[in-house]
């Protein structure tokens, strides 16, 4: 194919997406005026019904017009989550005011490249007001700006699909004095990157923070003899792996691109579908609406005697509340003593939740809320069994 066929072809690709960008666009204006009825009407901001529906039709539209099923779910399901998620933020920028900054001053581990900041831009794109990075070296140090008023917002991650909860970020919880406003989930894709033209037998040296190194554990193993230098972000492994030639980092390929290096072995986390969960805190609570499907994390200590855990937790069962995730850790000089972390599908403004914490009070040693704030995992409608997915 001559060149310039090439290049024609290409412009009118380019023109096509240009059209779509201005489509989705338009698209996100419409569901930007949604949120306002809804807001007005008391509705919920999610509405699985009209989502089935929806794609539903949209899938076989795409048949008549040649496109795979599976194709067109994956579009439109990554089109729905974004106008749902931007639809609660415009919600709960409504209904809490007061949070509502012209700056936004974010505390997030690392710098630039880290993942940390990936997340960050993410969570803040969604929402008014400019962003301001405050890049820290530590878990700590992020909590500390919060609390002492330097920061409007910080961000951590909290647990991860290949190597589970962050024990430091919970343990840090137990005292900070912050509320948990927001949560979000960020893919998580590790490469080996170094300098360019750098190949693997030439490395001897692999620089990241310890929470990669864990995610890569199978990776590393293979790398045998391979020198492992812990770093306190993602961004500082890059900075060192940008010294010296034999030195390379683990990080995302683009913020090695960033830093102008180059990805050695890209998809090195031991499982391929890797992901953060990360928490938002900021020095105030926030209300939840109830339009919004909300989580309600909680931190309690039970006494030492047989069914006291149980009982707790039998509470959320009489009050139908769906427990989604429990955690336990060691209460620091209080040996064989533990704290439980419990994550509820629940909103502080409902009276089941309100009566089920009253009752929490009488049967555990300790409660203290940590957060009740809009749950972003959102879960896509499924169509995946509808038989109008299956190809023939
Ligand atoms: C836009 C709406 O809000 C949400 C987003 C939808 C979408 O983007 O198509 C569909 C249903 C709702 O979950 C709506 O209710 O129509």
């Amino acid at each position: 194919m001559a060149n310039d066929v090439l290049d024609t072809l290409r412009k009118d690709i380019n023109e096509i997406d240009a059209e779509l960008l201005v489509l989705l666009a338009k698209r996100r204006r419409i569901s930007h005026s949604v949120v306002e009825y809804k807001i007005s009407n008391n509705k919920p901001i999610r509405d699985e019904q009209r989502e089935l529906i929806l794609l539903e039709k949209l899938i076989a539209y795409g048949k008549s017009l040649g496109l795979d099923s599976y194709y067109v779910n994956n579009v439109f399901q990554t089109i729905i989550e974004d106008s749902v998620l931007h639809q609660q933020a415009m919600l709960q920028q409504s209904l809490n005011p007061d949070a509502l900054n012209e700056t936004n001053r974010v505390a997030y581990l690392g710098g630039q490249g880290s993942y940390s900041q990936l997340a960050c831009h993410k969570y803040f794109s969604r929402r008014a007001g400019k962003l301001v990075e405050l890049g820290c070296d530590s878990f700590s140090k992020i909590t500390h700006m919060v609390e002492t008023g330097q920061a409007d917002y910080g961000l951590l991650p909290i647990e991860n699909t290949c190597s589970g909860s962050i024990n430091e970020v919970y343990d840090l919880l137990q005292h900070a004095q912050v509320s948990i406003v927001g949560e979000l989930t960020q893919s998580v894709e590790h490469c080996l990157i170094a300098q360019p033209g750098v190949e693997l037998n030439e490395i001897t040296k692999v620089f990241g923070h310890p929470q990669p190194f864990a995610q890569c554990s199978q990776f590393i193993q293979t790398l045998g003899e391979m020198q492992l230098a812990y770093c306190d972000s993602t961004s500082s492994a890059i900075q060192e792996a940008l010294k010296t030639k034999n030195s390379a980092a683990i990080a995302s390929a683009q913020a090695g691109k960033n830093a102008g290096l180059e990805v050695i072995k890209s998809a090195v986390a031991n499982q391929p579908d890797n992901h953060s969960r990360f928490i938002v805190v900021a020095r105030k609570a926030m209300q939840v609406s109830k339009q919004i499907p909300t989580k309600t994390t909680l931190i309690m200590a039970t006494a030492q005697i047989a069914g006291a855990l149980a009982d707790a937790l039998m509470i959320f069962k009489q009050q139908k509340i769906n427990l989604v995730k429990l955690e336990s850790r060691p209460v620091p000089g209080n040996p064989w003593e533990e704290v439980f972390y419990v994550d509820l599908e629940a909103n502080l403004a409902q009276n089941n939740v309100k009566r089920a914490l009253e009752e929490l009070k009488e049967v555990t040693e300790y409660v203290r809320i940590l957060g009740c704030y809009p749950s972003e995992s959102m879960k896509a409608v499924q169509v995946i069994n509808n038989d109008s997915l299956v190809e023939e």
